[in-house]
């Protein structure tokens, strides 16, 4: 692996009681692979990020580029940031205003001959599209264009690894999805390895290979998108990611393995489902999507709509059914009913994703069972 994280922490104090900031965070990239790390605030993404830099020291663990240790190990290795070889893109540009865009991007080559450190900066300029743009003031340029000459400037000086925090935040939504789709195709043209952070899902999916959802200082599962979506390992990861809700269920073994018994039917798996006695009582929370459920007025099982909220080409409906659950389910907006009506509704599960039995408290109006996480 080009980037290799082993069990990283990183603590701000040792006061009795204070958890590390990252607690034992493990994940690797190989050579040209998009990292994402997502999660609420505070749960670590930047500290984690810094401590890869080298701005952070790391209280246990290891980091290594390309076979390098940087920081732990047994001798307590730490590589001074400035020789990691590695780039930065924070959320602010920080370009300097007062130099025109090419003299920003060729900020960090001063050491190098004038013809090849020109030859560099059109080369960056070109890459992320902004030749035209070389010879104005940062001021004169869009927030995303602008991000994308702090991204030139940063991939000018040829790092090893790319490190980018929330580099689109201060962006309006649409803009920020585009830019990270062009900034996936930047990164993949010149085979860039690097690790962002953001709190936006939309954004880690159009830009990462693999993305970390990260809780509490804890890396709860490093994975690719569809992974995290159909195959989350804990129950925040299921609740971060996506829409559903839990039923409860109880392993049953039968003919061709063992299935879930829930309120909308028994659920098979083949490759995943877990074995009978894997949950105390074989009882267990199975997660729903929202794209797990057809509405079919075939159905035996019906479900009373308590919300709708319009998608444009569908309607989420949040749906409650006569055993006292509720479940979510997209339908095609030419299914038009009204809140209170009674619909047919069955499973139609690949991924049949179970943890154990969690009894919440309920909330008013809401069934104990259906909370996600
Ligand atoms: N320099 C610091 N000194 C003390 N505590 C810190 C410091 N930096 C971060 N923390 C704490 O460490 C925890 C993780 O913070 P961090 O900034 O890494 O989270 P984050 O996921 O990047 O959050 P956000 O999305 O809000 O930027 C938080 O509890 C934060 O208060």
């Amino acid at each position: 692996m080009f980037l290799q994280l082993d069990r990283v922490t990183v603590s701000y104090g040792t006061a009795p009681g204070q958890r590390p900031a990252v607690d034992a965070a493990s994940l690797s990239l190989s050579p040209g692979q998009i990292g994402v790390l997502i999660g609420p605030s505070g749960c670590g993404k930047t500290s984690l990020l810094r401590a890869v830099a080298g701005l952070e020291p790391t209280a246990a663990g290891t980091i290594t580029l390309a076979g390098q240790p940087l920081s732990g190990g047994l001798q307590g290795v730490h590589v001074a940031p400035e020789d990691r070889g590695i780039g930065m893109v924070f959320q602010d540009y920080a370009l300097f205003p007062h130099l025109s865009v090419a003299d920003n991007v060729g900020f960090g080559l001063r050491h190098l001959p004038r013809t090849e450190r020109q030859r560099r900066v059109a080369d960056m300029l070109e890459l992320v599209g902004l030749a035209h743009t070389a010879k104005r003031a940062p001021h004169q340029l869009s927030g995303g264009q602008q991000q994308r000459i702090a991204l030139a400037r940063a991939l000018a000086r040829q790092p090893r690894l790319l490190l980018l925090d929330e580099p689109f935040s201060s962006l309006d939504v649409d803009l920020r999805e585009r830019l990270a789709h062009d900034v996936r195709a930047i990164l993949k043209q010149i085979n860039a390895t690097a690790l962002f952070v953001t709190h936006d899902q939309l954004e880690a999916f159009a830009i990462g290979d693999l993305i970390g959802v990260m809780s509490n200082g804890q890396l709860q599962q490093w994975d690719e998108a569809y992974a995290l979506y159909h195959r989350p390992a804990t129950r925040f990861v299921a609740g971060f990611i996506g829409h559903g809700v839990f039923l409860p269920g109880q392993v049953v073994a039968g003919n061709d393995g063992p299935s879930v018994r829930t309120p909308l039917g028994d659920l098979t798996d083949h490759d995943e489902c877990p074995l009978p006695g894997a949950f105390a009582d074989d009882r267990c929370d199975v997660l729903l999507r929202a794209d797990d459920i057809v509405h079919d007025d075939d159905a035996q099982v019906k479900a009373r709509i308590e919300r709708k909220a319009f998608r444009g080409s569908e309607f989420l409906y949040t749906l409650r059914l006569a055993t006292g659950e509720q479940v979510q389910v997209l339908v095609p907006s030419h299914h038009d009913h009204a809140i209170g009506e009674w619909i047919g509704i069955r499973p139609q599960v690949d991924h049949v994703v179970t943890f154990p039995r969690e009894v919440h408290e309920a909330t008013e109006g809401e069934h104990p069972l259906t909370k996600i996480a």
